[in-house]
């Protein structure tokens, strides 16, 4: 379960980002967050994956307020967590297997297990016969794909998606949010932001609007 408790968040320029949200998101829950540009939607996403800290408030992620975590539990807490941007900045000069086994290299996973990882993951979102395409070689939804795969490759209790079909086509856009669905069926908690408000409304999931803060 994920948790908000009256969270502000004020940037250091003094811009005020989110004001007293105060949210229950359930575990295994896929939910969308929508508003306009600027609402905070980004910013909510950031507080749960430790890339922003609130100005007041917690947030607490299976009970445990995320400020309790001390330095050296937060990669491990990071590692359940998977964070899907708009733009899935890849390694333009590996190949989709590299670019989806970069965050277990980088955990030191044995080489054999990260294949299997790999490929698995790759398989869930439909590229399992492009693992050898450099990114170039791909439509911008496949690149998307590879974005989403590197992300719950480390198989993530959380995923986090902001605005991930922002650059794509309505029909991609569709495909790319039943890819979320069938990761939520597997029991990962979904938390989408979008603006585009007809997708969302057809995927039929319980939708948070963010109000711009006009203070
Ligand atoms: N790092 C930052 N420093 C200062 N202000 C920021 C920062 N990040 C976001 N903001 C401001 O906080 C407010 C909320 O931004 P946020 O990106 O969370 O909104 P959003 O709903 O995701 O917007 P968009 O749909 O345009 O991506 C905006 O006014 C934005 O300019």
């Amino acid at each position: 379960m994920i948790e908000f408790r009256q969270v502000y968040k004020r940037y250091p320029t003094g811009q005020l980002a989110l004001y007293n949200v105060n949210l229950t998101i359930h575990a295994g829950e896929m939910l969308f967050i929508t508003g306009n540009s600027g609402a905070g939607k980004s910013t909510l996403l950031k507080l749960i994956a430790l890339l922003e800290t609130p100005s007041k408030g917690n947030v607490l992620v299976g009970n445990m307020p995320l400020t309790h975590l001390n330095p050296r539990q937060i990669p491990s807490y990071r590692r359940k967590i998977g964070f899907i941007f708009q733009d899935p900045h890849l390694l333009y000069d590996r190949n989709v297997f590299d670019n989806v086994a970069l965050p277990l290299l980088i955990s030191g996973m044995p080489l054999p297990d990260i294949k299997r990882r790999v490929n698995a993951a790759l398989d869930k979102v439909g590229l399992g016969r492009k693992t050898k395409s450099f990114p170039l070689m791909l439509s911008a939804g496949e690149r998307q794909r590879v974005g989403i795969a590197r992300a719950v490759v480390n198989r993530p209790t959380i995923i986090l998606a902001d605005e991930p079909t922002g650059n794509l086509d309505p029909e991609l856009a569709q495909d790319i949010m039943y890819t979320f669905a069938q990761f939520n069926d597997l029991g990962a908690t979904v938390l989408i932001a979008s603006h585009d408000h007809g997708l969302v409304e057809r995927m039929k999931k319980r939708t948070v609007v963010l109000q711009r803060v006009e203070l």
